[in-house]
């Protein structure tokens, strides 16, 4: 037994001295044999070492299974250093080691990238290294990293980090961004959201900004009634309006409301409908899918009506010959198309887990397809208006401090009459320096009243100017219709005139029928 003990000792120390003279010698050995002999060395070594290590290591790719899909625990770790570091359970990033502890164990974080195989022929781009974090702890902690400290950190974990994570603000329209489907690289690239836009700063009747609110917050907290009525965690909102009454805006406040990401997806940069695809598949939970001006991104009506006409006439000529597509139709398919966008947003749903929120802003709602906005897509419809008394109360807090002022009758007056944007309001409340003074809150009100008042003047110009073109337009149109009538009157006159010589050559033939046939009853030759 202690014989047997004693051999066990001696071959592990053999095998221990082995190793530190391998590992010793390794840099030598390292650089003067082939690169395939190196190679399956480097294998062997790592073996033997985590063969002999007292830790192990779990290795997690950033693709799983699914070619093209991140693996969400991939996504979940990569969730950024959060701005409360102490409360971030795990917050790893590229060329970032993180040790984090759990029960009484440490487990420590490795983030790496898989070089490129040089030898090796690929049909993916190069540049874009499998990324991958390495996991190490001690061989003792097995059962409890396998079994309660993973599933934590995906449950638990990923929960503390988005709290508390410096949130993102992605764009699929920047250089850092690949559009290609089989590129790995991310086809959103992201910098810091930092939009301080809140409900509070938002100039908006304030009805309706509860209702918004209320909605908002029922939405992020009915998880389990999304769940029980079988429904995907997902809620739609349409803002439109004219330009500069805070529709953008709106989208930063509810950002910062719930504390979600926002994906900011510019569709004229999308060339197919995989990309479109591949973008959704992209996206994580507790984001904000953002379209702005929907109606200009893609001429989304017209190619569905195209669609269902070249559907029409190819139903018509319904041979059974095998058509092959033609150079239009080859081109139409690498376009994003209203089907791909109506699929975009409901694959958005069923395809990934998590609460997403999509929201198209549009300054023409009445231009979008019916198919696009209904509700079920787009649940909440949000118009945005113009600035009007309450709205103005929360700028001139904001930009004034002023919650009171005697210029506020004056203005109530002027805006329930003038249709101006919160944004042209907002920038006469900014003060700024005129004539080298500073300009004080009285000035910027007073200013405001000028504006508005202006405003008024050129309203009514306006409003006058087109009274003079409609009134232009009805007359011409009178005289146009006065026009034909003449025509038509005088043209039926030379028919009448017309019916008349018609009329008398009948009665001549007429008269010439009967002198024929008196002729003939008197004997006398006919004419
Ligand atoms: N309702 C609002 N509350 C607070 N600020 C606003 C509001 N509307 C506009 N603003 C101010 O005006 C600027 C422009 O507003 P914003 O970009 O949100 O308008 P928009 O409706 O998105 O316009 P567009 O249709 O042209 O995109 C903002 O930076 C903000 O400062
Ligand atoms: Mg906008």
């Amino acid at each position: 037994m202690a014989m047997g003990m004693m051999e066990n000792l001696g071959s592990v120390s053999t095998l221990w001295s082995a190793l530190v003279s391998v590992l010793l010698f390794w840099p030598v050995v390292n650089n003067h044999v082939p690169a395939g002999l190196r190679q399956w060395l480097s294998t062997m070594v790592d073996k033997l070492t985590s063969y002999l290590s007292p830790y192990l290591h779990v290795t997690i790719s950033e693709y799983g299974h699914q070619r093209f899909r991140r693996s969400d625990f991939f996504l979940a770790l990569r969730a950024d250093l959060g701005k409360d570091a102490r409360t971030v359970q795990i917050t790893v990033d590229d060329h970032q080691e993180v040790t984090d502890s759990f029960r009484g164990a440490t487990i420590w974080w490795y983030p790496s990238k898989k070089p490129p195989r040089t030898n090796v022929i690929s049909f993916y781009p190069r540049d874009d290294d499998a990324r991958f974090y390495r996991l190490v702890f001690h061989r003792r902690h097995r059962d409890l990293v396998l079994d309660a400290y993973l599933p934590h950190v995906l449950a638990e974990g990923r929960a503390v980090t988005i709290r508390n994570r410096q949130r993102r603000l992605f764009t699929n329209n920047a250089p850092g961004a690949s559009t290609s489907y089989y590129s790995r690289k991310s086809v959103w690239s992201h910098v810091p959201f930092e939009h301080p836009a809140t409900f509070d700063t938002l100039a908006m009747e304030p009805a309706d900004k509860d209702a918004i609110l209320d909605d908002l917050t029922a939405f992020r907290d009915s998880k389990d009634y999304y769940a029980k009525v079988g429904k995907a965690w997902k809620r739609g909102y349409l803002l439109h309006g004219p330009p500069g009454t805070g529709k953008s805006t709106m989208i930063a406040a509810m950002a910062n409301f719930l504390d979600y990401d926002v994906y900011d997806l510019e569709l004229t940069a999308v060339k197919t409908n995989t990309d479109l695809r591949k973008l959704y598949i992209e996206t994580t939970g507790k984001s904000i899918i953002v379209i702005e001006d929907i109606d200009c991104s893609v001429d989304l009506t017209a190619k569905r009506s195209n669609d269902k006409k070249k559907k029409k006439s190819s139903d018509e000529d319904d041979d059974d010959k095998p058509k092959l597509p033609t150079e239009q139709e080859k081109d139409e398919a690498s376009k994003v198309t209203l089907s791909g966008l109506l699929n975009f947003i409901d694959g958005l749903w069923s395809a990934c887990g998590g609460e997403r929120i999509i929201i198209f802003t549009t300054n023409h709602k009445e231009k979008l397809d019916p198919a696009l906005i209904r509700r079920g897509r787009m649940d909440v419809h949000i118009e945005m208006s113009y600035c009007r008394f309450e709205a103005f109360k929360v700028l001139a807090k904001n930009y004034l401090g002023v919650e009171q002022h005697e210029m506020f009758v004056e203005i109530r007056r002027l805006l329930e009459e003038i249709d101006m944007s919160p944004a042209d309001v907002a920038e006469n409340l900014m003060p700024k320096a005129s004539k080298g003074k500073k300009r004080d809150p009285d000035a910027c009100l007073a200013g405001l009243i000028e504006a508005l008042n202006k405003a008024k003047v050129e309203a009514a110009e306006a409003a006058k100017a087109k009274e003079e073109e409609e009134a232009a337009a009805a007359k011409a149109k009178e005289e146009e219709e006065a026009a034909k009538a003449k025509a038509a009157k005088e043209k039926e006159k030379d028919d009448e005139a017309a019916g008349t010589k018609h009329e008398e050559l009948f009665v001549l033939d007429d008269r010439r029928d009967h002198i024929c046939q008196d002729r003939a009853r008197s004997g006398s030759p006919s004419l």
